[in-house]
């Protein structure tokens, strides 16, 4: 059974804060051990999300030229254009920052769906062979190290729908869609079985457009009804962790905003840990 940790933040503005100390952290700590941090991005408004790092002290304590940066689903669009979340991410942080470009693994925006599919597929697969890119020793998916995501109103993470038949895929890393409900339709993206096996994965939703989902998602779990794609993260060895603040959790129980008042109390008085405002949600 995986786990699902949930951060209830005060506001957005915490949330980013948060989210950057975690990121921050998770860097270091994967830098010193193997002298790589992959770092999956979502396109939407993770992107603002992870402001923070551009700021010290993050800014300059991360090792940039260590980092490898993927996407969990990409439009097929050419890459200036304003839907393309390689454009996204390189306009709002990849250009403030000395990633070097060879790191920065955007889709080859030439291809069709299914050709960009297969060779950001093949990409992924050279970078398990040259070492960047960890693989799952159980199910030979690759692993990475953290994947930032957000989440849209329906329940959908990457371009995983609900009810849409991707959402079975088992065998593919990387596969493509002609039918997103969101807007382009045309897409490329990550498959559960690559995003089950991350070794931590944050999960940032804030604001009130999200609200029923994350209800539905954290709250209790209705048997009679159709898994939301979000509920369908279970890390087989990893860390799945959501960042929220208040407004997006407003239609949680009690339990969730007492436990976060008390923890607020004890960060107040300097007896909390970061770690210790984390309340554990079961999933499965
Ligand atoms: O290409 C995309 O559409 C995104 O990668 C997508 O998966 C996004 O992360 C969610 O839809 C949440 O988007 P918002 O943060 O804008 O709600």
């Amino acid at each position: 059974m995986a786990a699902a940790a949930v951060q209830v933040f005060a506001t957005e503005e915490a949330v980013a804060n948060g989210l950057a100390k975690y990121t921050s952290d998770l860097s270091k700590k994967f830098i010193h051990k193997r002298g790589a941090f992959t770092v999956v991005l979502s396109g939407g408004y993770l992107i603002k999300s992870i402001r923070k790092l551009l700021e010290p002290p993050y800014v300059d304590e991360v090792d940039w030229a260590k980092w490898h940066v993927f996407w969990v689903d990409e439009r097929v669009v050419h890459k200036t254009h304003p839907d393309s979340n390689y454009k996204l991410a390189y306009d709002g942080f990849l250009s403030k920052v000395p990633i070097p470009p060879k790191h920065i693994y955007a889709i080859n925006d030439s291809l069709s769906a299914e050709d960009a599919a297969d060779d950001y597929e093949l990409r992924l697969k050279q970078l398990v062979e040259s070492g960047v890119l960890e693989v799952s020793t159980t199910t030979g998916f690759p692993r990475f190290d953290l994947m930032l995501l957000g989440m849209g109103p329906d329940g959908h993470l990457a371009s995983l729908f609900p009810k849409h038949h991707l959402l079975r895929e088992n065998q593919r890393w990387v596969t493509f869609i002609k039918d997103s409900p969101k807007p382009p339709p045309v897409r490329i993206t990550f498959t559960f079985p690559v995003i089950n096996a991350s070794a931590h994965v944050a999960m940032v939703v804030v604001g009130t457009g999200e609200v029923d989902a994350v209800g539905r998602a954290l709250g209790r779990r209705d048997s009679s009804s159709d898994l939301l794609p979000v509920q369908m993260v279970t890390l087989e060895d990893g860390e799945f962790i959501w960042f929220t603040d208040k407004e997006a959790t407003s239609k949680l129980g009690s339990l969730y905003r007492c436990r976060n008042r008390f923890q607020t109390l004890l960060m107040r008085i300097g007896m909390g840990s970061f770690t210790g405002s984390w309340f554990r949600k079961s999933k499965g």
